[in-house]
């Protein structure tokens, strides 16, 4: 596959896959998707490889989520080779791949993208980074790993802070709850993400793969709402309620929501 919205290259042990849209803050649409997919497909068959890292372009954004322009422009986050919307496959990759995924978190991690880090093994954040959800008031949510694996993570009271006032949180908070395992400054993010991969690098790949399927056999059950929560998402965002959201964004205005309460 030919990416054009990320890239990938895999040195020493370590895959390094990066989201490259930094003019969308490395938001993703269906191809970003598509070509995450196969990145961590790719990294997980090959035999070099003990660790992934994932990160973006540019030092501004980790990932804002979805594409709300092509939304806009297509009624959808756009085409890919397979022509399915797959964002529930590439986080079942991240879970399943059995290698530890370390997120490099180099700025914003923001609504879809903050989820993707969420389900990343670990978190490195940049000290500039801010977290958060956006869904609610862009016409959109998570309803799957999003809610039910982030309160696993924060807890359910700061959980529900997170989507119910979709605010910023700083690196330091992040760390403070639980969302990041590490702050560093930014021009030490890769170079300490490097040097985690390498240290889990050194230790049993077998042992590790054992570990992570564990870890994961306790949330597997989330799966199962995952699917519910994309389905419904799927026709709520067809709604006059989503466009809302969505259109107030690209329109740089705050939306009203009133006429749907
Ligand atoms: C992140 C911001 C707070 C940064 O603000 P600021 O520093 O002022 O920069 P901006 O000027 O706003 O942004 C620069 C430039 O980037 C464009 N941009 C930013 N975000 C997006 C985006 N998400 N999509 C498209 N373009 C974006 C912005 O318009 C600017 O362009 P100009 O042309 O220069 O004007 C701020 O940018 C911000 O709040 N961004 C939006 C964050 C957001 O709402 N994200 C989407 C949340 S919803 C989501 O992620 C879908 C989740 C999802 O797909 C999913 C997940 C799980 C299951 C299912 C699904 C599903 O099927 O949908």
């Amino acid at each position: 596959m030919n990416y054009t919205d990320i890239l990938y290259e895999v040195s020493e042990e370590i895959a390094t896959i990066t989201i490259n849209r930094p003019d969308r803050l490395n938001c993703f649409r269906g191809r970003t998707i598509e070509e995450l997919i196969h990145a961590f497909k790719a990294a997980w068959a090959d035999r070099r490889v003990a660790c992934v890292i994932l990160t973006a372009a540019g030092e501004k954004a980790f990932c804002v989520g979805g594409d709300q322009k092509e939304m806009r422009e297509k009624g959808t986050y756009g085409t890919s080779e397979n022509g399915l919307w797959e964002i529930d496959d590439l986080h079942s990759v991240i879970r399943n791949i059995p290698k530890p995924v370390i997120a490099a978190v180099n700025g914003y991690a923001i609504g879809g993208g903050h989820v993707i880090h969420v389900i990343c093994d670990i978190t490195i954040a940049a000290e500039h980074a801010k977290f958060g959800q956006a869904g609610p008031r862009v016409g959109s949510f998570d309803a799957g790993w999003g809610t039910a694996y982030l309160a696993r993570t924060v807890g359910e009271k700061r959980a529900r802070e997170i989507w119910f006032f979709c605010r910023q949180y700083s690196a330091q908070q992040a760390l403070d709850w639980g969302l990041a395992n590490a702050v560093v400054p930014s021009a030490d993010l890769i170079p300490t993400a490097r040097a985690w991969a390498r240290e889990a690098a050194a230790l049993s790949p077998t042992a590790l793969r054992f570990l992570k399927h564990s870890f994961n056999a306790d949330s597997a059950h989330i799966f199962g709402q995952v699917k519910m929560a994309a389905d419904g998402l799927a026709a709520f965002v067809k709604s006059d309620e989503a466009r809302e959201g969505n259109q107030a964004f690209v329109e740089k205005r705050q939306p009203d929501f009133s006429p749907f309460r």
